[in-house]
């Protein structure tokens, strides 16, 4: 069965939440879904996955959040290759207009030196999902799931 691992950090629940969304995309297409927190996994996470999610916020001026530093640096020591990816950012265009959703597109090019193929341009979310960004993260879902080969 096909499995797609999420991974995430979450500071106040908006990352979370859309962690949760995307599992429930992930599953009502029928695949196989483990959501981990990145305090609980290790660069070696997303080894046997066929589909590796990372839903990451943006913290301090565009940085990575702590939590997810010793993620960010293991795992693009890895070789994915074969694999499908997909990033989604949680971010503050209003206060960090110059930095908005950075620490998704540090993943993006993070999870690209595994040898892993983007399968959706990264999603970008205000803040916490509302009722469209969960349609947007519906359709991200699909997009990945469609380019299995
Ligand atoms: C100290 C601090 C720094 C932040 N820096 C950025 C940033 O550089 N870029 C951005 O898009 N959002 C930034 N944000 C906004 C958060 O990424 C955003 O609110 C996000 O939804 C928080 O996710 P969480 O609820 O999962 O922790 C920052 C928020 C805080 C509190």
């Amino acid at each position: 069965m096909t499995l797609v691992k999420i991974a995430y950090t979450s500071n106040t629940g908006n990352t979370e939440g859309i962690s949760e969304h995307l599992e429930d995309a992930f599953e009502a297409l029928d695949l196989e879904v483990v959501r981990e927190e990145a305090d609980d996994i290790d660069g070696d996470f997303f080894n046997d996955a066929d589909i590796a999610i990372v839903a990451t916020f943006t913290d301090g001026d565009g940085e990575i959040p702590f939590t997810f530093e010793d993620f960010y640096e293991e795992v693009q020591e890895e070789e994915l290759e074969g694999k499908l990816y997909g990033v989604v950012g949680s971010g503050d265009s209003e206060l960090y207009a110059d930095f908005f959703c950075h620490a998704a597109f540090s993943f993006e090019k993070a999870l690209a030196k595994t040898g892993a193929t983007k399968a959706a341009e990264t999603l970008t979310i205000e803040n916490e999902a509302e009722d469209e960004d969960i349609e947007r993260i519906n359709d991200f879902a699909k997009e990945i799931v469609a380019k299995l080969g």
